[in-house]
């Protein structure tokens, strides 16, 4: 599992901040939206508690949306979709599977905004022990977060209603946000989420990429290795490569019946799937697939960034950064995954 490092809450002083995401060249430097992650003290060096500090930069957290909002980017796509009343979700499907893959969902400013804001676990805990009210935000452990995430969630939650992929869910938006880091090496095994949530989940991914792999069960007959539960097929069904800013939605059966997760690599050996390419000829072609080998991406024509699409194209190893992942559900589950269908 990787570090659960913190739910985004609210905005760290920028005293704290150490650099973490350097500007590239030629890009322009907002000292706003610098990224980093605070020293583990629960007060700052001005000897404020967390939550003093915490209701100022509510109120900078609010001046930098305002100022954000007004940003103009030049990836087009996060901002067009802001704006529209309605994502066309269907046009991000992956062939026929339950997922859908959707590049640049946010913007470049709401990847350092949302990075910039999030807490470290140390500071959550720091709150929790001040007993602060519950806004409905869980984490992982199903404890409550005792403070609203910042605005930037509300756009987010507002952007996934419009793609129409928890319209159905118990409360028709998610409800529970995980924030999930990842440093290269770190990955997750593959598991299902289970039933606890509406069989509908929406993974951001930002910093870094990832390459993210569904695996079927084997036959019935095949026993697990360990002697329990069911067997997994070793060779995934499908390997999509998460760019950072994009959306990958999972649903239904791709949901119920099948497993995700991640290898823990260092670097991604990754080169073009071709249509239609079953796990056996995936087999033949990686020659003598192993784990973290080479990985058919299976949505390399629907990258957003050119150059990632021409490198993949012709084969390439994508060195990982640290990446972060914002895993959306709704929790409360009234609608059988049968009878559910948003596609
Ligand atoms: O971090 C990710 O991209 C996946 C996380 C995940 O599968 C989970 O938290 O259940
Ligand atoms: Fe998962």
């Amino acid at each position: 599992m990787p570090a659960i490092a913190s739910y985004t809450l609210l905005p760290l002083p920028q005293n704290e901040l150490s650099a973490h995401f350097t500007p590239q060249p030629g890009e322009p430097e907002h000292p706003e939206l610098r990224c980093g992650h605070s020293k583990d003290t629960k007060t700052d060096t001005n000897g404020l508690s967390v939550l003093q500090r915490t209701k100022a930069e509510m109120r900078r957290s609010q001046t930098i949306l305002r100022q954000l909002s007004r940003v103009r980017t030049s990836h087009g796509s996060a901002n067009k979709m802001a704006q529209n009343d309605t994502i066309p979700i269907k046009d991000y499907r992956l062939g026929n599977h339950d997922v859908f893959y959707v590049p640049n969902f946010l913007s470049v400013e709401e990847e350092r905004y949302i990075l910039h804001t999030r807490l470290t676990k140390t500071e959550m805990e720091a709150i929790s022990k001040q007993k602060a009210t519950n806004m409905g935000w869980r984490d992982h452990g199903q404890r409550v977060i005792p403070a609203k995430p910042p605005v930037v969630y509300d756009s987010l939650v507002d952007r996934l209603k419009k793609t129409g992929v928890f319209v159905q869910s118990p409360h028709q938006q998610p409800n529970h946000v995980i924030l999930n880091e990842y440093q290269p090496g770190q990955g997750i095994m593959p598991h299902q989420d289970g039933p606890k949530y509406f069989p509908v989940v929406a993974t951001v991914s930002l910093g870094s990429h990832a390459v993210f792999n569904y695996f079927r069960y084997k036959a019935e007959d095949v026993e697990a290795e360990d002697g329990v539960g069911k067997a997994v097929e070793e060779v995934p069904m499908l390997s999509l490569l998460l760019e950072p800013r994009s959306l990958i939605v999972s649903c239904c059966d791709m949901y119920t019946s099948n497993l995700h997760g991640i290898d823990s690599l260092e670097e991604d050996n990754v080169f073009p799937s071709v249509p239609a390419m079953t796990v056996s000829a995936k087999e033949n072609l990686s020659l003598n697939w192993v784990p973290g080998g080479v990985t058919p991406i299976d949505n390399w024509e629907m990258l957003g960034d050119e150059v990632t699409k021409q490198f993949v194209a012709k084969g390439a190893v994508l060195k990982r950064g640290t990446r972060y992942s914002l895993t959306f559900r709704d929790v409360e589950r009234i609608t059988s995954a049968k009878s559910f269908k948003f596609i």
